[in-house]
C-alpha cells in the first residue's frame, strides 16, 4: 500500500488553535491540489480526534482527473477509533461513499453494532489502541492500495512511528497560531533518537503559502 500524509500548518506547525475547531489554513490552490491527490486514492484516512473537532465529509475531489487518472468509483473514508467514539450520526455516515471505522477489542460489542447500522465496514485490530499495521493489512485484503492520511497529528505520528508512511506533504500558510496544546504535524510520545528521515521532493509557492514534498526514507 502507498500512505501519503496530507496536512496544512501555520509557520509555528500547528494544525489548529488549541481551541481543536476546523481552521481553514490551505489556500485555493491548496484546496485544489488536495482535491487531485484525493481523486488519485483509493481511501482517505482521518483519526477520531478529527472526526469529533472538524465532522469532515471527505468527500470533495476532482471527478475529472479521477476519471483521467483511470478511477472508478468514489474515495473509501477511513477512520481510526480505538473506541468506537465516532458520532453516529457524522457525515461521514452519509452514505455517499464506502466508510470504514477501524477500532480495538477495547470498543464494546454494541457500540459496533450501532457504528454498522450507521453504515460502517468495521475493521477490528489490537487490544487497547487501533494496531495500524494490521489494519492496513487488512484494508490492503479489500483492494486500498493508495490511501491519503489527512490528519490529525496524533494519527499521523502514530503512522510513522509504525513506518508506515510512504511520502509526506504539507501546506505551509502564512500565519502563526501558538499555543503548547494546540495541535501539530507530528503529536503522539515524539521520537528521542530515531527520528524519521525524509527526503525533500518538492518545493512550491502556491497562494500565500508553500507546499513541500517529501518522501519517507
Ligand atoms: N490543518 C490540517 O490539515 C488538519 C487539522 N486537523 C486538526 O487536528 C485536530 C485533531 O487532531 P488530533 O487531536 O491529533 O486527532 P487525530 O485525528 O489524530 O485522532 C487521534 C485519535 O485517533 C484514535 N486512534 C486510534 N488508533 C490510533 C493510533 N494507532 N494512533 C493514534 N491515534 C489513534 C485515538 O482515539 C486518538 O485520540 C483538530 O483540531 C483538527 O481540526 C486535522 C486534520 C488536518
Ligand atoms: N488541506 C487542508 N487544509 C486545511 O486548511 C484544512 N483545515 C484541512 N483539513 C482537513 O480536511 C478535512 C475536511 O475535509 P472536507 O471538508 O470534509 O472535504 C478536515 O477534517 C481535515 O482532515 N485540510
Amino acid at each position: 500500500m502507498h500512505v501519503l500524509v496530507n496536512a496544512a500548518m501555520s509557520a509555528d506547525g500547528k494544525l489548529a488553535s488549541y481551541r481543536r475547531e476546523q481552521l481553514r489554513i490551505s489556500g485555493e490552490m491548496d484546496f485544489d491540489r488536495v482535491d487531485r491527490r484525493r481523486a488519485e486514492s483509493d481511501a482517505i484516512m482521518v483519526g477520531v480526534g478529527t472526526v469529533l473537532a472538524d465532522d469532515p465529509s471527505l468527500t470533495r475531489f476532482d471527478r475529472n482527473h479521477r476519471d483521467a487518472v483511470g478511477g472508478t468509483g468514489v474515495p473509501a473514508r477511513i477512520v481510526a477509533d480505538s473506541q468506537g467514539r465516532t458520532p453516529l450520526d457524522a457525515a461521514l455516515f452519509d452514505g455517499s461513499a464506502p466508510t470504514y471505522v477501524l477500532t480495538t477489542e477495547a470498543a464494546s460489542s454494541d457500540r459496533l453494532e450501532q457504528l454498522e447500522k450507521a453504515g460502517a465496514t468495521v475493521v477490528v485490530a489490537g487490544k487497547e489502541r487501533v494496531d495500524l499495521t494490521a489494519a492496513l493489512s487488512e484494508l490492503e485484503r479489500d483492494g486500498i492500495e493508495t490511501l491519503f492520511v489527512e490528519g490529525g497529528g496524533e494519527l499521523i505520528f502514530s503512522l510513522f512511528e509504525a513506518d508506515l508512511v510512504d511520502e509526506l506533504s504539507v501546506y505551509i500558510g502564512s500565519l502563526l497560531i501558538g499555543g503548547r496544546d494546540a495541535p501539530t504535524l507530528a503529536d503522539g510520545e515524539g521520537f528521542v533518537d530515531e527520528f524519521s528521515n525524509l527526503i525533500l521532493i518538492g518545493v512550491e509557492r502556491l497562494d500565500d503559502g508553500v507546499f513541500l514534498q517529501w518522501s519517507v526514507e
